[in-house]
C-alpha cells in the first residue's frame, strides 16, 4: 500500500507560469517605455532527442512572454572553431541580450571552453567562470537556472531562510554548487554532500532543507529526511518500471511525502522552473545592458 503524502506539494509547474506571467508584464513594459524588446539565441549541437524538446520549449516560452527568439540548431560534427564563430558572432549582435549553448555538447566540442567564450553578460545559464566566481564572492551576476528556481521556490514556501540548515546532495556545477552557493547568500548553514559523504543518511537527516541533485534515480529516501523538512528534487531521471518508462527524481517520492513538510514533485517541480528562470535571466541581461532596473523578485 502506498505511503500517506503528509507533506505540503510545491507545484512548479503553477510557479513557473506565475514568474512567466511577471517576465512577460515587464518585457510588455519595456517595450512600451524604452521601446527594447529582449533577445535569447539559443545554440543546438546534434540531435540529442532531450536537448531538441527543451530547446524548442525554450523557443515557444520566448516568443510567448514577448521577446524576441534565435534558434541556431547546428549539425552534430560541428567543428569547435565554427562554434566558437557563431559565438562570437552572438557576442556581437546588441539585438541579442542572452546566449545560450543547450548542454550536453556532442563529445568532440570542450563545453567548458564553449561556455567561456560567451560574453558573461549575456551568459543567461550563469555557467561563465565569471560568472561562477562572481556568484562565489556574494557579487552580481548571471545565476544558473535551476539553482535560482529551487530559490525562488524555497524563499516562497519558507519567507526567510536565514539560519535554516541546507545540505544539497550532489556537487555539479551546473546544480549543486551554484545552490550551495545561493543558500549561502540567503545565510542558511549549508552542507554540500555527495556520493562518498560518509553516512549520507545521517547528514541529510540534519537537514531542514534537503537539495537532491545526484543524478541516481530515488537515491534519497523517506528514513534519511528529517520530519517536516522542506525537500526540492533537481532530478529527472528516465526510468523503466513495469515494462513502462517513467520519469522520477533524486528522491523517492511516497517514502520522503510521508515525512517532509513540502517536497516537489518529479515532473511538475524544478524543471518548469528552469525555462521560467531562463527567461527572467534573459529579461534581466537586457536591462542591465541597457542600464535600466532589474525586475523585482526574479533574480537572486
Ligand atoms: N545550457 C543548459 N543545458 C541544460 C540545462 C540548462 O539549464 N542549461 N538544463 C537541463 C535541461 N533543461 C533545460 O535546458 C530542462 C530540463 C527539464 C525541464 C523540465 O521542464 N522538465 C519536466 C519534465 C520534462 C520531461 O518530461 O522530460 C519536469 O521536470 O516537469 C526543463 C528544462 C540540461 N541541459
Amino acid at each position: 500500500m502506498a505511503a500517506e503524502t503528509k507533506a505540503k506539494v510545491i507545484d512548479g509547474k503553477a510557479f513557473a507560469e506565475k514568474v512567466r506571467e511577471q517576465v512577460a508584464a515587464h518585457v510588455a513594459r519595456l517595450q512600451a517605455e524604452n521601446g527594447l524588446t529582449p533577445g535569447l539565441a539559443v545554440v543546438l549541437v546534434g540531435e540529442d532527442p532531450a536537448s531538441a524538446v527543451y530547446v524548442k520549449n525554450k523557443g515557444i516560452q520566448t516568443k510567448a512572454s514577448g521577446m524576441n527568439s534565435y534558434e541556431h540548431k547546428l549539425a552534430a560534427d560541428t567543428s569547435e572553431a565554427d562554434l566558437l564563430a557563431l559565438i562570437d558572432r552572438l557576442n556581437a549582435d546588441p539585438s541579442v541580450h542572452g546566449i545560450l549553448v543547450q548542454l550536453p555538447l556532442p563529445d568532440h566540442l570542450n563545453s567548458e571552453l564553449v561556455i567561456n567564450r560567451i560574453d558573461p553578460a549575456k551568459d543567461v545559464d550563469g555557467f561563465h567562470i565569471s560568472n561562477v566566481g562572481l556568484l562565489g564572492t556574494g557579487q552580481k551576476s548571471m545565476v544558473p537556472c535551476t539553482p535560482l528556481g529551487c530559490l525562488m521556490m524555497l524563499r516562497d514556501h519558507h519567507g526567510k531562510l536565514a539560519g535554516l540548515n541546507a545540505v544539497v546532495v550532489g556537487r555539479s556545477n551546473i546544480v549543486g554548487k551554484p545552490m550551495a552557493q545561493l543558500l549561502l547568500g540567503d545565510s542558511c548553514t549549508v552542507t554540500i554532500a555527495h556520493s562518498r559523504t560518509k553516512d549520507l543518511a545521517e547528514v541529510c537527516r540534519g537537514a531542514d532543507i534537503l537539495v537532491a541533485a545526484v543524478g541516481r534515480p530515488e537515491m534519497i529516501t523517506g528514513d534519511m529526511v528529517k520530519p517536516g523538512a522542506t525537500v526540492i528534487d533537481v532530478g529527472i531521471n528516465r526510468i523503466e518500471r513495469d515494462g513502462k518508462a517513467k520519469l522520477v527524481g533524486d528522491v523517492h517520492y511516497e517514502s520522503a511525502a510521508a515525512v517532509a513538510g513540502a517536497i516537489t514533485p518529479v515532473p511538475g517541480g524544478v524543471g518548469p522552473m528552469t525555462i521560467a528562470c531562463l527567461l527572467a535571466n534573459t529579461l534581466t541581461a537586457a536591462c542591465r545592458a541597457n542600464g535600466l532596473a532589474e525586475p523585482e523578485g526574479l533574480t537572486a
